[in-house]
């Protein structure tokens, strides 16, 4: 996976916007969204047919502007749907179990905020891993404390070579400071999912940050 895939890596799910998701995305990626993540979790999120009906129909915007697909832990969705990837956390599946299930040509991400989750991602053959949160958000119900930027400091001080996108409260104001701090690329939800204009936000996201 090329790591100018990250540099705009929107995520959303069904509760992350009081309007029509397909139009939304549409919109976001029109407004130069590089990747997008599939992620249906938290309170009012949706199960079974009707999450992987909705997952069906991002994923044909995703294809009909060759933006990849990433599937967010629900790894039997992503290879029901064919998916171009999924996304782990440290409490899911381990990486090696999900890469004995799933074509070798997924890309697989994995949430790490330490060096040992680092390593160990690495190891393990993670194509990016996700770090975060950078900033305080309102998004995840059971976030813990923000990280900060700094922490993708520490671990390319310590040699972590793999592709990094910072998460978590990212909007215009912040971004360069993720990148600035050695990240490949930033992924929001509300910045993007709750904007008034998703395609203006997508842009002015997308032209904040300089590499
Ligand atoms: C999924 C996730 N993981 C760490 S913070 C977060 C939520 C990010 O949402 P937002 O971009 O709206 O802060
Ligand atoms: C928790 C997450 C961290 N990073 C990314 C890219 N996606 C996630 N769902």
């Amino acid at each position: 996976m090329k790591r100018e895939t990250l540099s705009l890596y929107f995520i959303m799910g069904s509760n992350n916007t009081s309007e029509d998701p397909l139009i939304v995305l549409e919109q976001a990626i029109m407004g130069g969204v590089t990747c997008f993540q599939y992620r249906e979790k938290g309170s009012g999120a949706l199960t079974g047919i009707e999450k992987e009906k909705l997952g069906r129909e991002l994923m044909s915007v995703c294809r009909k502007y060759q933006v990849p697909f990433i599937v967010n832990d629900d790894v039997d969705l992503a290879i029901k749907l064919k998916a171009d990837g999924v996304h782990t956390g440290q409490d899911d599946q381990p990486l090696e179990e999900v890469k004995k299930m799933i074509p070798s040509s997924m890309i697989t991400g994995v949430s790490a905020k330490t060096l040992d989750e680092a390593r160990e991602a690495e190891k393990q053959g993670a194509d990016y891993i996700g770090v975060g949160p950078m900033f305080a958000t309102k998004t995840k119900e059971d976030a813990e404390a923000p990280v900060g930027p700094s922490t993708i400091q520490q671990l390319r001080r310590q040699k972590i070579t793999l592709p990094i996108v910072g998460i978590g409260g990212i909007e215009v104001g912040n971004a360069q400071q993720v990148i600035d701090a050695g990240a490949d690329g930033i992924s929001l939800i509300s910045a993007i999912s709750q904007a008034k204009d998703p395609e203006q936000a997508a842009r002015l996201l997308r032209e904040s940050i300089s590499f």
